[in-house]
């Protein structure tokens, strides 16, 4: 075993507090603590007791306690007789016991108990952790293990059927403004997906280069934020005055050339300035950084969910960009990770994730409209997403028909199709 695990055992024997429990047992026969008797069965579970025939004992007394009897030593053993927990009774004077005491030993068992439980966490994390597929794995493995305890229960994950549809009901019967789902600036592509975005999915758009995946990707964002939806942006390729200066293009209408030129006419100053002053303070986070790891977003998104305001939407810009942390991998294989951290990220969080993807080039051979199976690098990609908005500029005699189509060839919770609308990269925006 390695240290790590010898040190862990130690630990474990350390946390133990056999006194304790002796002075919660014998507080179950004392006259002096009978009042307090209910209390302390109702705070420590029978299953915190290091000694196991005590915790039996404990479990009894629940019992008897909870079908409105008497606690006693016959009561006790007509619940439970073993020679051990006879054993123990024997031991059990009767005798008065300190409130104080008693107090502090009730704190001592469950503490006790849940450092127990802590290190026995730890060491299935130290186990672990040398035989995980990739540190994504190993932290998400690590940091599931630590909020279950944090959570103090068995399992946060499991819910009885009729808790489940008592909250269906009040999600089915629930005013529209108190709905999560989060609209985009297109209303038909809202009625494709049943509203909107909705938190926990993840959404791709994928595009060839240049076919405006950045640009539908701020215009989600920032549409959902200007209608209060907190929404942080992970833009891998372009800088921080890149990305506002198409936000305020789109926002504005205003000229993107003229921004980018930083050459406004009146006209076009006036909308960027009206917008500002209107939407300025709209709650939206901008990370910008070229080297990103999918650890890195999700330590982010964490940290911005927890805020007052929370978080609603998650972009990234663009999954091919992204690096996993553990680049001994194959390609597709850290594709597939990434993807898979992005949908787990959706669920955990609650917020909608949406994730820009190339497509591969030969899907613009034959001037087709792109197929799932045209996301580059990984079929993971098409098969962790919730729905796959595949972008299509048509030809018109050859020429640009300055629409673009938003292709639908994935909807978990819809039809398929398609919207076309006008493609204004002018203004950096579509619709
Ligand atoms: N001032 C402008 N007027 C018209 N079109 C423009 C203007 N500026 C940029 N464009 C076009 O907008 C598109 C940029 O879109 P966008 O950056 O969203 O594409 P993308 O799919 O994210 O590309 P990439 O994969 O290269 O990041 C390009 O086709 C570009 O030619």
């Amino acid at each position: 075993m390695s240290s790590v695990g010898v040190e862990l055992d130690r630990a474990e024997e350390l946390a133990e507090g056999p006194n304790d429990e002796f002075i919660l047992g014998t507080a179950l026969l004392s006259m002096t603590s009978r009042h307090l008797v209910p209390d302390l069965l109702k705070a420590v579970p029978a299953q915190d007791f290091i000694d196991t025939h005590l915790g039996e004992m404990w479990g009894a007394a629940q019992a008897i306690i909870n079908r409105g009897d008497a606690i006693s030593r016959r009561a006790l053993l007509a619940e439970r007789d073993t020679p051990a927990i006879r054993a123990r009774l024997q031991q059990m004077s009767g005798e008065p016991v300190e409130v104080n005491k008693l107090r502090h030993a009730a704190t001592t068992v469950i503490d006790l108990a849940k450092t127990r439980r802590l290190i026995q966490a730890l060491k299935r994390i130290a186990e672990h952790t040398p035989h995980a597929e990739t540190y994504s794995e190993a932290l998400q493995f690590a940091s599931e293990r630590l909020s279950e305890l944090a959570e103090a229960k068995p399992s946060k994950d499991a819910h009885a059927f009729a808790d489940v549809l008592a909250n269906w009901w009040e999600w089915l019967s629930a005013p529209t403004d108190q709905i999560r789902t989060v609209g985009t600036p297109w209303a038909e592509l809202d009625d494709m997906l049943a509203g909107g975005l909705h938190p926990g999915r993840s959404y791709v758009v994928g595009g060839r280069p240049g076919e405006g995946k950045s640009i539908a990707l701020l215009n989600l964002a920032v549409n959902a934020a200007e209608h209060g939806h907190p929404g942080v942006i992970f833009s891998v390729e372009m800088g921080e005055v890149e990305v506002v200066s198409r936000i305020m293009a789109a926002g504005a209408h205003a000229e993107y050339r003229q921004i980018t030129k930083r050459q406004l006419d009146d006209h076009n100053h006036m909308k960027i300035a009206e917008y500002a002053d209107t939407y300025g303070a709209m709650p939206l986070t901008l990370v910008d950084r070229s080297d990103i790891t999918v650890d890195y977003i999700a330590a982010q998104c964490r940290t911005l969910k927890r805020r007052p305001e929370g978080l609603d939407v998650i972009v990234v810009d663009y999954l091919q960009l992204l690096r996993e942390s553990d680049s001994r991998q194959s390609r597709e294989r850290q594709v597939a990770n990434i993807s898979r951290a992005l949908k787990v990220l959706a669920r955990e969080l609650d917020c909608a994730v949406i994730i820009a993807c190339q497509l591969n080039r030969n899907s613009a051979a034959a001037d087709r409209k792109p197929l799932l199976s045209d996301l580059r690098e990984s079929g993971a990609i098409e098969q962790d997403c919730d729905v796959a908005i595949l972008l299509h500029h048509e030809l018109a005699n050859g020429q640009p028909s300055g629409e673009v189509t938003l292709c639908i060839a994935k909807n978990r919770t819809g039809k398929l199709g398609s919207v076309t609308l006008p493609w204004r990269a002018y203004q950096a925006r579509i619709g």
